[in-house]
């Protein structure tokens, strides 16, 4: 047995990088340009790890990955692969991947995974067949190192069940995010409930995570199932867990811990099979230091955590995601589908995207509508809203008021502002919209969560 690596690449130039950078590392490589070769040198001798790209002359690495982990269980296997997107990462680690490594990679980051692989082999005994991730709904779209992570860490965790914290700001993708876990876990037969404890006033909150019984409350005239009794044998999403009271966060702890729960009013226990995946918008570590969130509850959520950054951070996302869109909203309202014209996507690249992927599926839902031809060009982008400007009129009165409220010795000037100013344009967009939430939201550049959870707060 020897201790080479064994590197199967169809790319010459990138199979000598990766080769140089290997001999310069210290290890022995053999070097294949095809699965046949491969094939035939594995009845004679084993190495040390394989290294396969996808898509090769005479087949399909992911099919190797299979023999391989039939035939040779121990054996580490790196996937390189071309073709980013969320389905491969888990094809990949499902068939047993030691790890997936998207291209372009960095080669150092390459030659790292390569140590890892050598120093852990890998018991990969337990992989279970064809688990396909034939996730319907929406799919998750990006090129960037950072939804790429992303998609790596779903992958890698499509055997577990382990709880995950979702951040991200509004808009980014988290329940998008918590969907793609469920559907790739072992608990993608079952349901998968969500709950915004940002939309649901706190204290009916409880009954409707636990469920009560007949007469527990004035009102309760019959016995009602709650969330986590609907999400028996799936997964409970937790969103805007951030929002969640203390005492139900308390509530919830126990209950992770102890697997069972009694309804609101009822004496007899009920177990609890889901599995918890949480998302906010918010700084959770810095709610446990003003003491609004329980630290140890933090802990437990927070044992993966999946960031995922604004769109303005990660814009080499946006053409793709906007292509992805355009077709879905092309898809949801029945008409023809348009194109995005090159200059079209450089001028959404610039943009400020406040209201991150959302924003951006709810232009392309306008578009849709509004355009007349197949091609959407810059010119027919709806205008994005001006940058608020410095000498706008309300802005001067604005600081008269101040000037004013401090005058009077007035405190917290910029929270009775920010309230007020955020009061003013709830109303203002629920006029507009006669009442509609969800296009109220969409007016401010909120999502309906927020919009909902503001109106209850003010
Ligand atoms: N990476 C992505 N690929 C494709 N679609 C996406 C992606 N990220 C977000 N979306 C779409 O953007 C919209 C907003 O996403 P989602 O509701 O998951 O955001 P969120 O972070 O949960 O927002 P909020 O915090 O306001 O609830 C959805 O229509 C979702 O399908």
């Amino acid at each position: 047995m020897t201790q080479a690596i064994w590197l199967i690449e169809d790319d010459r130039s990138l199979r000598w990088v990766m080769e140089q950078a290997l001999a310069e590392a210290g290890h022995e490589v053999r070097a294949f340009a095809d699965l046949a070769g491969v094939r035939q040198a594995l009845h004679e001798e084993q190495p040390a790890m394989l290294v396969s790209d996808v898509r090769l002359p005479d087949g399909d690495g992911l099919t190797l990955l299979e023999e391989v982990a039939g035939s040779h269980p121990r054996l580490p296997v790196l996937i390189i692969t071309a073709q980013t997107d969320l389905d491969m990462a888990v094809r990949a680690y499902e068939r047993g991947a030691f790890e997936y490594l998207p291209k372009p990679f960095d080669i150092d980051e390459f030659i790292a995974l390569i140590q890892r692989g050598l120093s852990a082999p890998q018991t990969v005994s337990d992989r279970d067949g064809d688990a396909s991730s034939g996730a319907a709904g929406p799919r998750l779209v990006g090129e960037s190192p950072a939804m790429q992570a992303v998609f790596r860490t779903i992958g890698r965790l499509s055997r577990s069940e382990m709880s995950v914290l979702i951040t991200g700001e509004s808009g980014t993708g988290k329940e998008l995010v918590a969907r793609a876990l469920h559907d790739n876990s072992p608990r993608a037969g079952g349901p998968f409930v969500a709950v915004n404890s940002a939309a649901i006033p706190p204290e009916l909150l409880e009954s409707e995570l636990f469920g009560h019984e007949r007469g527990a409350f004035t009102g309760a005239v019959a016995r009602r199932s709650g969330r986590f009794e609907q999400a028996h044998g799936g997964t409970l999403f937790l969103d805007e867990i951030g929002d969640m009271p203390v005492a139900l966060q308390t509530r919830l702890l126990r209950v992770l811990s102890e697997r069972e729960y009694y309804r609101v009013g009822g004496h007899e226990p009920v177990q609890a099979d889901v599995r918890i995946l949480a998302a906010t918008h918010q700084d959770l570590a810095r709610q446990v230091s003003e003491g609004h969130f329980r630290e140890d509850l933090y802990h437990r959520l927070n044992v993966i955590r999946i960031q995922i950054p604004p769109l303005r951070e990660r814009t080499e996302d946006i053409p793709r995601l906007a292509e992805h869109l355009l077709a879905r909203a092309a898809e949801e309202t029945g008409l023809a589908p348009r194109r995005f014209t090159a200059g079209a996507l450089k001028a959404l690249r610039q943009r400020r995207w406040s209201g991150n992927v959302r924003e951006l599926m709810n232009l392309c839902r306008r578009v849709t509508v509004m355009s007349s031809g197949s091609r959407v060009d810059a010119r027919a982008l709806p205008e994005e809203e001006a940058p608020f400007s410095q000498d706008g009129d309300w802005l001067a009165r604005l600081r008269e008021w101040a000037d004013a409220a401090a005058g009077r010795g007035e405190g917290d000037i910029a929270v009775h502002a920010v309230a007020a100013l955020e009061r003013t344009l709830m109303d203002w967009a629920l006029d507009q919209s006669q009442g509609h939430r969800q296009d109220a939201a969409r007016l401010l550049g909120w999502g309906r969560n927020t919009l909902t959870r503001k109106l209850r707060d003010r």
